[in-house]
């Protein structure tokens, strides 16, 4: 079992994380150039089919088992006014989720991956953090050690999502603190003008109250139960060479902390989609990802990055289904 009791041990689970297999993702190179198509007309699909091979190291893998894990936590910032939703929302939910009525339900099962719902603590919300850190050090390593071991090691692919009156207030918060700058704060479930003007205020105080920039520091002081689960999934996952497909602004707030620890603990992720919340064009680039979907989507539970498992499996099915030039015996040019 893997020590991720403080944020030292988690800093060095992360600092033990494997690289992709350079001899896999070269045999996936080599094949895509033997394959029936003019070169590079599989455009993006085929960076990301060699990318895939590479961390699975196969050079010609299949994607059989994609896992869906959604995280819910509740947020003491929602008492600034700073949802369109009540908090309760969040456990009502969870609810709806083992009941298999939300959107992430059926876009899990079109995509055949295996889903699970984590609701964390849902009955003691985080602190509000314009008051001082949201979660002590031991909260948050329990939440980011939910995450890790909720990965299933036998799957291979994983999304993760989340559920969460107020958490956009939280993403934003974080990608304040890390980026810098203001105007991170969107419109998260449909706050009004005024609703918006509250948000970006309080991420303002909420800096102002937390001074630690670091990473998972700014996890713990800014981020939720949720959000920290989401981010130790993403690293958990890596620890099995499992790549991962994120979400919207919140599942993209949360790997930012990793990114913000170690520039290299997103190689084995891509972006799902672009969320509609505004800001998360500004986060994706600050991150290096461009998103494979952009369809106005700013649901969360994963909905976005669970709809974009089936533009990986094409990508992964095109390149380990496909005939070889010399095999279907068609003229290379
Ligand atoms: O994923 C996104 O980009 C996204 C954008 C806006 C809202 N959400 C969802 O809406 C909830 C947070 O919105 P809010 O207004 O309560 O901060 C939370 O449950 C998220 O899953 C998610
Ligand atoms: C109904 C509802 C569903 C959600 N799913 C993710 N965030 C959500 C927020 C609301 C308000």
């Amino acid at each position: 079992m893997t020590d991720l009791s403080t944020l030292a041990a988690i800093r060095s689970a992360l600092a033990g994380a494997p690289a992709p297999d350079a001899t896999a993702r070269d045999g996936a190179s080599d094949r895509n150039g033997q394959l029936t198509k003019p070169p590079g007309a599989l455009g993006r699909l085929e960076d990301l089919a060699i990318w895939y091979a590479g961390w699975r190291g196969e050079a010609r893998p299949r994607i059989t088992a994609p896992q869906v894990l959604v995280f819910a936590g509740n947020h003491g910032v929602t008492a600034r006014g700073v949802s369109a939703f009540p908090a309760e929302v969040t456990v009502q939910m969870v609810a709806n989720f083992k009941a298999g009525g939300a959107a992430i339900n059926q876009l899990s099962d079109f995509a055949g991956a295996k889903m699970a719902v984590h609701a964390l603590d849902l009955d003691r919300p985080t602190a509000d953090f314009t008051q001082g850190p949201a979660m002590s050090e031991a909260e948050v390593c329990a939440a980011f050690a939910t995450g890790w071991t909720a990965v299933d090691a036998e799957a291979d692919l994983l999304v993760t999502g989340e559920m969460g009156i107020g958490n956009t207030t939280s993403a934003a918060a974080i990608a304040a603190a890390l980026l810098g700058g203001t105007g991170w704060a969107g419109r998260g479930t449909g706050v009004d003008d005024a609703g918006l003007a509250r948000k970006e205020a309080v991420v303002a105080e909420g800096l102002a109250a937390n001074p630690d920039r670091s990473g998972l520091g700014v996890l713990a002081a800014l981020g939720g139960r949720e959000v920290a689960a989401m981010a130790g999934a993403i690293a958990g996952a890596r620890a099995h060479r499992i790549p991962v497909i994120l979400d919207g602004f919140i599942c993209t707030a949360a790997a930012l902390c990793l990114f913000a620890e170690d520039k290299t603990a997103l190689d084995h992720c891509v972006a799902g989609h672009l969320s509609a919340e505004g800001a998360h064009q500004r986060m994706l680039n600050a991150l290096g990802l461009d998103p494979l979907l952009s369809l106005g989507l700013r649901l969360g539970e994963g909905s976005g990055a669970a709809l974009a498992i089936q533009v990986l499996k094409g990508a992964v099915a095109c390149h380990s289904g496909m005939a070889t030039f010399a095999e279907a015996g068609v003229a290379a040019g």
